[in-house]
């Protein structure tokens, strides 16, 4: 079975407009809600894609029952934590000139509820697939993923980490199956400003020497690289498009590329093209991307 732990779900509250003016009204010519979290977006397109999978995390308050509303609409199970009090984070999205976001904290998880997640972790078996996904709400120390795949490292469980900074550093001595950081992320990791691509290898190489198994650097509109376990590194362009909505794009990737491998039974070259379709795919259309739209594009 396939899990995705979302530890801080959203709503994506995407805003339309014309010209975006800092300190005064501005008003939308077009706006949506959708259900998000990087872990949720995984479940929906690896579900679009025809994977079952079961969304786990923490959900609160009225938005936390839209987002499971929207979660089952599309299909996918759900597990989650209902927080008792606070309400799960609204996400602004706008698009104008350019993208601005504006991501909130989210609600506070206490030790207990950390301690619900866990029990139901502790009845994954060999085979599962855990997916962890985004930031983790305030108060929650950046050990936390780390700390989940230590509880499960007897198993053999494939852990995919999506993940920044420490929270992803921390994890890599437990030898995840893959990481997907976009390359600014990996540019932060080691404080430094990519000039080619030769760069961005060496640096994903240095994340493969401390344990990650596989190494996909998404490159938004400029595609992706993939150093894969058997020590190949490949490369892939995006398809030719119009940006659309680039929102959810990195975690249709990790869908995309999961559903590859799966389908494909390990073969790494038909994970990244599937990874990088479903990332150009979504980012091509207003939502997150269905198989047909994901094919079109293979
Ligand atoms: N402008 C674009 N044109 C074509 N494909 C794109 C574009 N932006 C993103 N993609 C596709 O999506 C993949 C992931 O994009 P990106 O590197 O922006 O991930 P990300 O930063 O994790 O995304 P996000 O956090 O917004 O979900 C890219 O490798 C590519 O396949
Ligand atoms: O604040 P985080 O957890 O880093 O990212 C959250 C988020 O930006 O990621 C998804 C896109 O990848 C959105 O659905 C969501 O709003």
């Amino acid at each position: 079975m396939i899990y995705t732990v979302t530890f801080n779900p959203s709503l994506d509250y995407i805003m339309r407009l014309h010209t975006f003016q800092p300190n005064g009204v501005n008003r939308t010519y077009d706006d949506f809600i959708v259900a998000g979290g990087k872990g949720i977006n995984v479940s929906i397109v690896l579900r679009h894609l025809g994977h079952d999978n079961t969304a786990l995390g923490f959900i609160a308050g009225f938005t936390g029952d839209e987002i499971i509303r929207q979660v089952k609409q599309e299909g996918c199970k759900e597990a989650f934590v209902r927080l008792k009090t606070g309400t799960s984070r609204i996400n602004v999205k706008l698009k104008s000139q350019g993208e601005t976001e504006i991501n909130a904290q989210g609600p506070t998880i206490t030790e207990e509820d950390v301690a619900t997640l866990y029990q139901q972790l502790d009845s994954l078996v060999d085979g599962d697939i855990l997916i962890l996904s985004g930031s983790i709400p305030k108060g929650l120390p950046n050990t936390m993923y780390r700390q989940i795949m230590e509880r499960l490292q007897t198993r053999k469980i494939q852990i995919i980490v999506d993940a920044t900074q420490d929270l992803l550093m921390n994890v890599l001595a437990y030898k995840p199956f893959l990481i997907k950081p976009n390359h600014h992320e990996l540019e932060s990791v080691f404080n430094t400003t990519f000039e080619t691509e030769e760069d961005i290898i060496k640096a994903a190489r240095q994340l493969q020497a401390k344990g990650a198994r596989n190494v996909l650097v998404s490159r938004a509109g400029d595609g992706a690289i993939l150093l894969d376990e058997h020590g190949q590194v490949r490369t892939k362009k995006v398809p030719q498009g119009t940006l659309v909505n680039s929102v959810g794009s990195g975690d249709s990737m990790v869908a995309g590329f999961l559903a590859g491998y799966l389908e494909s039974k390990g073969d790494y070259d038909k994970a990244l093209a599937m990874g990088v379709a479903a990332g150009s795919a979504s980012a091509f259309q207003e939502w997150l991307a269905n198989r047909a739209d994901i094919e079109a594009l293979l």
